[in-house]
């Protein structure tokens, strides 16, 4: 078995700076950064095929949509590709907007920068950006260079640069801006940055109105976040005219802190970001702007960029990039706003229901558990927010269905269905689709699928025949006193019958009828709602019912847009369910032919007038039917 050899001889800690008066920690953000989207050039380079014209064209386009102001379009001296695209870019009118700035790297080696200032012939505002690695890791391995030769390239390459943009008449047209990157500054001594970048400033001469851009780089990420950040402080505090100079932060994601270390680094002094969308960029990436924008926005700060359609924002990059975007991807990531464990949804599904009680609309304040950002804000259904596996519980069950359905289940028939779906789920080893859910549902509850008892045709009238019910105490005897005669036809397993009872009201009555043909339900919990608002509204019934002499509690649900004849349905579905849940009922119930013309139908019966005084309890001729039912669920028949 091979063992991770003993690292301490090999790598060595990152030396800390040494800054006591750090004054970061207790600074918040309270404002977005300028941001600079580097997608186009860092992104791009790191690609295993870089992006076609067309597809930085496009991107480009999507890039302005979303509110970027600065974007680094290409490294025009790399290739053909990138110096036409950016001419492209510059020559067509109407894309690249008056307020946009164009930004462009080169090495610090003059012929590539003249390519590159080349490139931005015709541009109305550009910045130049350069880069130069300062670190001694650099200097020894790479360019064989000191710390004054590092310097003296630097400067050299900033007056060039200057002489053939800003200084020179013929590119007056052009609005100039400088960017000077020390790259791998993380690693550079903190003294050191500072000192190169006064010299590069003396060699450009900024103003307060165009400002120097020093761009820090951690150009691999070799610290903890903290560290940057004192790094930034301090070049902050010991760069001299602060005022002519935008401090910009460009985190690679070693270590996977470049989000973190962007953000403490802002609060060190940083004015400006660079980054990438969802953090493609060189090895782990560039930090990731739109965690970034999110970040800043769900502490309540605009960011100043619309991500309020971030599934074309994807499509875009995982398009142009040939890399997806990672399921887990904050915020972008498909499975982000997707929960499936049962105390996750259980918590969620109770955030919305307080919201719609509270008749929150999309602007109210924001707090519902696991949940740190609105869905909707990003372009994003609730439908997706709860999915159901064998993690899932009662409360992502009722979610989907209440989704589905706008059914609002008692507590107890979510557990009970839960527990169907449980089954299921296991069975099956997977996640269940809402579809496939909703489904399960309208068959365990005989909503559409052949109920064994359906509900043909029905009337309830005043039971006449026996004397009412002694009146409550403190209550007079009326009409509600009396009881009530259930006749309908029902059919059983395909066969018509018709059946009768009483009782006190229009469910204990059917209840009766049923105990007639030898189902024995008594009524435990009851609950409807409404399903809808307007004309078209339904009832939606549930009833749970215990088996007499049994423990057993079965479900049962009815919708219809008559409440009396949603609450029957429901108790059909229960005794529907009852049925189909005894493990001795295999066959199926077929009463005989002979018993369903027993008593007459309830559209030629006198009791449809309300004045019909049989006892008809007794004119039932239950037996047959009893035993056959009795036969079916013993599984004798
Ligand atoms: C951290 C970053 O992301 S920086 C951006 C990196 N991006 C890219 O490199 C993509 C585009 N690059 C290219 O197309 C090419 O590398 C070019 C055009 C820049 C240069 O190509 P080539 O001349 O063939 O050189 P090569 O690719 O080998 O680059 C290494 C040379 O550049 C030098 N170099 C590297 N960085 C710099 C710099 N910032 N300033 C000056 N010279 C530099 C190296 O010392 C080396 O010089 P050497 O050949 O004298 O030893
Ligand atoms: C050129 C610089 C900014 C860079 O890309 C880096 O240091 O990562």
């Amino acid at each position: 078995m091979p063992m991770l050899q003993e690292p301490s001889k090999k790598y060595r800690a990152f030396k800390p700076l040494n800054l006591p008066d750090r004054s970061w920690p207790s600074k918040t953000i309270d404002k977005p950064p300028r941001w600079l989207s580097t997608d186009l050039r860092d992104g791009n380079q790191s690609l295993v095929d870089p992006m076609d014209g067309e597809q930085k064209w496009n991107y480009f386009q999507m890039l302005v949509k979303l509110g970027y102001k600065e974007i680094e379009v290409s490294f025009p001296s790399a290739s053909q590709t990138d110096f036409d695209f950016t001419q492209r870019l510059i020559r067509t009118p109407g894309i690249v907007p008056d307020h946009v700035w164009v930004q462009v790297l080169s090495p610090c080696r003059k012929e590539l920068i003249r390519r590159t200032v080349d490139s931005l012939k015709g541009a109305k505002k550009a910045i130049l950006h350069l880069y130069l690695a300062t670190s001694p890791c650099f200097q020894n391995i790479v360019f064989n260079m000191n710390n004054e030769e590092s310097k003296a390239l630097a400067v050299e390459c900033t007056k060039y640069a200057r002489s053939i943009t800003k200084d020179d008449p013929e590119q007056a047209g052009t609005e100039w801006a400088y960017e000077f990157s020390p790259e791998t500054f993380s690693d550079t001594s903190p003294e050191f940055a500072v000192e190169v970048c006064e010299a590069v400033k003396a060699a450009w001469e900024p103003s307060v109105e165009n400002p120097i851009i020093f761009n820090l780089p951690a150009t691999v990420e070799m610290s903890t976040p903290n560290v940057y950040a004192d790094q930034i402080e301090y070049f902050c505090k010991n760069i001299s005219e602060r005022e002519k100079i935008a401090v910009s932060l460009h985190p690679h994601n070693d270590r996977g802190c470049a989000v973190a270390a962007a953000e403490l680094a802002q609060m060190a002094g940083a004015d400006r970001v660079e980054g990438t969308l969802f953090g493609n960029g060189e090895r782990t990436g560039n930090v990731d702007l739109v965690t970034l924008a999110l970040n800043l926005y769900t502490q309540g700060i605009h960011p100043g960029i619309d991500f309020s359609d971030i599934t074309s924002v994807i499509d875009m990059v995982e398009s142009s990039n040939k890399i997806p975007v990672h399921p887990r991807q904050p915020y972008g990531g498909q499975l982000v706003v997707c929960a499936f464990s049962g105390s996750h949804q259980d918590a969620i599904k109770k955030g919305f229901q307080k919201r719609k009680q509270e008749g929150a609309t999309s602007e109210s304040p924001w707090q519902v558990p696991y949940l740190p950002l609105d869905p909707q804000d990003i372009g994003r259904t609730y439908e997706a927010i709860i999915r159901v596996n064998s993690q899932s519980g009662k409360g992502g069950v009722a979610w989907i269905i209440q989704r589905q359905l706008e059914l609002d289940l008692p507590r107890g028939l979510q557990i009970a269905f839960s527990k169907i779906v449980q089954r299921e789920t296991d069975m099956l080893g997977r996640e269940l689709l809402p579809t496939e859910i909703t489904k399960l549902f309208e068959q365990a509850y005989h909503l559409k699928h052949n109920p064994r008892f359906s509900l043909v045709d029905y009337d309830i009238t005043a039971d006449r025949s026996k004397s009412p019910a002694p009146p409550e105490a403190g209550k007079t005897s009326s009409s509600r006193n009396l009881r009530r005669l259930f006749r309908g036809v029902i059919e059983i397993d395909g066969q018509e019958h018709r059946i009768q009872g009483t009782g006190n009201g229009a469910i204990s009555s059917l209840a009766d009828a049923l105990r007639n043909l030898g189902i024995d339900l008594d009524v435990a919990e009851y609950k409807e709602h409404t399903i809808g608002t307007n004309k078209d509204a339904k009832a939606a019934t549930y009833i749970e019912c215990t088996a007499a002499g049994s423990k057993q509690r079965v479900w049962g649900v009815g919708i219809h847009h008559d409440v009396v004849q949603a609450s029957l349905i429901a108790l059909l579905s229960a005794a529907s369910t009852f049925l189909s849940s005894r493990p001795s009922s295999p066959v199926p119930f077929r009463p005989k032919r002979s018993n369903t013309n027993d008593l007459p139908s309830p559209a030629s019966s006198p009791g449809r007038n309300n004045d019909s005084n049989q006892d008809n309890d007794k004119d039932v001729e239950a037996s047959p039917l009893v035993s056959r039912l009795e036969a079916s669920i013993n599984g004798t028949q």
